[in-house]
This record gives structure tokens, C-alpha cells and sequence, in this order.
């Protein structure tokens, strides 16, 4: 797809590397040369998932919890002794889980909230300061969700992922001084691990409501973040990129 070294020796950090889109992403930055760093919270899946990408090239698992700011900082302090160096932030780390709003407990909506809103926010503040701003260089991509419309179903998600996309703007700017790019990758639904967290009733005729009438690919997804982190988009900051096939647009995204 694209040039071979394209990534060549550039530090990579994929949160949530261990599965489905973020697992995809670090072997797409594997195949372009880069050396990938994955975390989560599960370590014997974590390693596992490390080893089989290490066949590709230079991998490491540090695993982590991205809601504890000790443990993020320790993930940083790994990376600075074996690296010395981050070039590149991929905060995929996230998940939540379909409910009524009126039914989801304060326990619930805090939890959404501290994965995909506090846990991005305490890796992205946390690799700033102890690389990208010294360094005065950086590039972080958020993977959040499709809430163009609001997210009827999921209001918990839809209110956390609005709120990366507005730490991804004002970003841009704040912290275009220190020659950091910052650009967020709103999936649609994407045939990946995360799906099976999903009732099959819900999944079901998903993709007629769609435009491109399927679900995405990891792949798919992986490649727009390598565009992303790449010198091909070296103007591109403060940007959010829809990645659903047209869904944003059209229809429901699921029964509620
Ligand atoms: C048509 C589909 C569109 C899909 C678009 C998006 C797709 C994706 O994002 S795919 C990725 C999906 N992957 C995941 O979601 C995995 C990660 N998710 C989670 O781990 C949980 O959802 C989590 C974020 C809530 C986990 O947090 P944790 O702190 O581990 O949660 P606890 O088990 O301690 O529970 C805290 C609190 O939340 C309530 N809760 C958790 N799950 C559910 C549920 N399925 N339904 C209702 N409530 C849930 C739980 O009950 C606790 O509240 P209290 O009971 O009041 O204490
Ligand atoms: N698949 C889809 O259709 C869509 C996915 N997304 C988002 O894309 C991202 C990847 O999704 P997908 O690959 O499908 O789902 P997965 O459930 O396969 O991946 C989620 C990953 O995040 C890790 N993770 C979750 N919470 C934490 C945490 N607190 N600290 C560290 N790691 C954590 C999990 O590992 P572990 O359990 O070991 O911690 C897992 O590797 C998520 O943010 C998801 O919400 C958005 C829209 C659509």
C-alpha cells in the first residue's frame, strides 16, 4: 500500500495493541519498519499478542491500565529506558457498552467515562511531557467513534469520544508549538474483536444500514492511521477522519 520503510525506526506506542484495531495498527507499523511498544490491562493476552508481532518486527509488551496515571507513567518510563525516544501516540484504548440512557448507573457512566475520555487524556499529558514537548516533536492519533449525530444508545461513549475530539482541536493549536500534530479516526462499525462485546440481535442486518452496505475492515482502519502518522500527512493537525462507510450520514446505527 505503501512505501516499505515508511514507518522505518520510529517509536510507536499503540494503546489497546493487543486486539482487533489497535492490534492491526502496531502490525501495520511493524510491516512499514517501525519498533511498536502495545499496552493493556491483560498481560498473559498482551505478551501473547507481542510475541506473534514480534515475528515481524521489534515489539514490546508493557501492560497497563490507561486509567491509572501511575501506571501510564510507568509505561513511558519502559519506553524511555529501552528507546529513549516516542515519535508517535495511537490512543486506541477504549470500550463501553450499549444501554439505555436513562438506565446507565453513575458506577457505568464513570467507568465509560474514565476509559475513553480520562485514560486518553492521561497517556496523551503524560507522553507530551516526557517526550513529545522535549523533543519538540510528536504525532497522536485518537481512535474514538462515530458521534457525528450524537450516540443514541450509547450517550456515555458519544459524550466521552466528543469530548477527544475536542482535546484533538484545541490541541492542534496549544501544542503546535512544540511541532506536535494531533488528529483523532472516528470508526464506523468495524468487523473486529470489539464486536463480539456486542448482543448478536443488535449486530443483526447492521450493515443495510449503512450506505457502503458492509461493516469496515481493521485494515482499513490501520491504513488511515499509518497515512495519519506519516510524512504524507505532515499538514494535517486538528483534523477528525470518519472512517464508516458513509454511516454518519444516514439512518440509525443501531436499534435503540
Ligand atoms: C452496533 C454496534 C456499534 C458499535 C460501535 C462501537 C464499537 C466498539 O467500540 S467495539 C469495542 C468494544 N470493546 C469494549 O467495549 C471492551 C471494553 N469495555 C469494557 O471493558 C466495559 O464496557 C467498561 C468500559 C464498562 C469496563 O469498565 P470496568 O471499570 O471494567 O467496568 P465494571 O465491570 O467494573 O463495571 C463498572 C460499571 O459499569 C456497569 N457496566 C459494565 N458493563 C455493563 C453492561 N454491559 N451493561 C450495563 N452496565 C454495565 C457495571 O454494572 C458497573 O456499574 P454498577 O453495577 O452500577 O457498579
Ligand atoms: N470495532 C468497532 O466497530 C469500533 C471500535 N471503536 C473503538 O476502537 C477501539 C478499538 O476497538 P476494537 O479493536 O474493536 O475493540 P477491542 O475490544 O478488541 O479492543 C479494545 C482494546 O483496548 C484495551 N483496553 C480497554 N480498556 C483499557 C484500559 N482501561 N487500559 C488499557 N487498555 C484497555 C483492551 O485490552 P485489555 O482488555 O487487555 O485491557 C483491548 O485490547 C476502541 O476504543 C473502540 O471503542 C470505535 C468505533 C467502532
Amino acid at each position: 500500500m505503501f512505501i516499505k520503510d515508511l514507518l522505518k525506526d520510529k517509536v510507536i506506542l499503540v494503546t489497546g495493541g493487543r486486539s482487533g484495531i489497535g492490534y492491526q495498527i502496531a502490525r501495520s507499523c511493524l510491516l512499514y519498519g517501525a519498533v511498536v511498544y502495545i499496552t493493556s490491562r491483560k498481560e498473559e493476552k498482551l505478551k501473547a499478542a507481542a510475541k506473534k508481532l514480534k515475528e515481524l518486527g521489534p515489539c514490546y509488551a508493557i501492560a497497563g491500565d490507561i486509567r491509572a496515571v501511575e501506571q501510564v507513567q510507568n509505561v513511558a518510563e519502559h519506553i524511555k529506558a529501552l528507546s529513549g525516544r516516542l515519535d508517535i501516540l495511537v490512543n486506541n484504548a477504549g470500550g463501553q457498552f450499549p444501554a439505555p440512557a436513562q438506565d446507565i448507573s453513575p458506577n457505568g457512566w464513570n467507568a465509560v467515562i474514565n476509559n475513553n475520555l480520562n485514560g486518553t487524556w492521561y497517556m496523551t499529558q503524560i507522553m507530551a511531557k516526557e517526550f513529545f514537548i522535549p523533543q519538540q516533536s510528536g504525532s497522536i492519533i485518537n481512535i474514538i467513534a462515530n458521534m457525528f449525530r450524537g450516540f443514541p444508545g450509547m450517550v456515555h461513549t458519544g459524550a466521552a469520544r466528543a469530548g477527544v475530539d475536542n482535546i484533538t482541536k484545541t490541541l492542534a493549536v496549544e501544542w503546535s508549538r512544540f511541532n506536535i500534530r494531533i488528529n483523532a479516526i472516528a470508526p464506523g462499525i468495524i468487523q473486529s474483536t470489539g464486536l463480539e462485546q456486542y448482543p448478536p440481535e443488535l449486530l443483526k442486518d447492521v450493515s443495510d444500514r449503512i450506505p457502503l452496505k458492509r461493516l469496515g475492515t481493521t485494515k482499513e482502519v490501520a491504513d488511515l492511521a499509518v497515512f495519519l502518522m506519516s510524512p504524507m500527512a505532515n499538514f494535517i493537525t486538528g483534523e477528525t477522519i470518519y472512517i464508516d462507510g458513509g454511516q454518519r450520514l444516514w439512518g440509525d446505527v443501531f436499534e435503540f
